[in-house]
């Protein structure tokens, strides 16, 4: 069997609030918020591609802290593994994929419409007390 792609999602934390971005593509998913993240490249860890993806789509420089347990089919083929992230240096934009942030106290976390794979990813989040 083919080993599926994984997309690396990070639950940025800091301050209390959870970092949520809104997606600008492709059009069936923009709108939607998700944790920023992206596709784990041949030959990187899952830890790498998430310091890479946060520094190619929020500018930043962050650190992965530790696994939430689970994964999440996306579409065929594809499945959603997350880790919370702590900042190390700079101020999160949407440089790429993304056309919106919020930072997101517990309170606020569904507020924002989030894709349908990660209300189920941000619950496991939540349960985790890691804020
Ligand atoms: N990054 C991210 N992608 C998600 C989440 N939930 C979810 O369904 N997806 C989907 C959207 C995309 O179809 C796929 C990830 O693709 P992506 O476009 O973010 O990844 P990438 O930056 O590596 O993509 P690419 O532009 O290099 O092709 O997974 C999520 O929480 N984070």
């Amino acid at each position: 069997m083919t080993q599926p792609i994984v997309v690396v999602g990070a639950a940025l934390l800091g301050g209390g609030r959870l970092l949520a971005a809104r997606r600008s593509a492709p059009p069936e998913l923009a709108g939607r918020w998700e944790l920023p993240g992206g596709k784990v490249e041949p030959g990187e860890s899952p830890e790498r591609a998430l310091v890479r993806e946060l520094h190619e789509e929020l500018g930043v420089t962050a650190e992965p802290v530790a696994r939430v347990p689970g994964e999440w089919p996306l579409k065929p083929g594809y499945v959603l593994r997350v880790w919370t992230a702590r900042l190390l240096a700079g101020t999160p934009e949407p440089l790429e994929d993304h056309d919106e942030l919020r930072w997101l106290t517990p309170g606020e976390l569904w507020d924002v419409d989030w894709l349908d794979q990660d209300v189920a990813a941000v619950e496991a989040v939540l349960a985790l007390g890691a804020w």
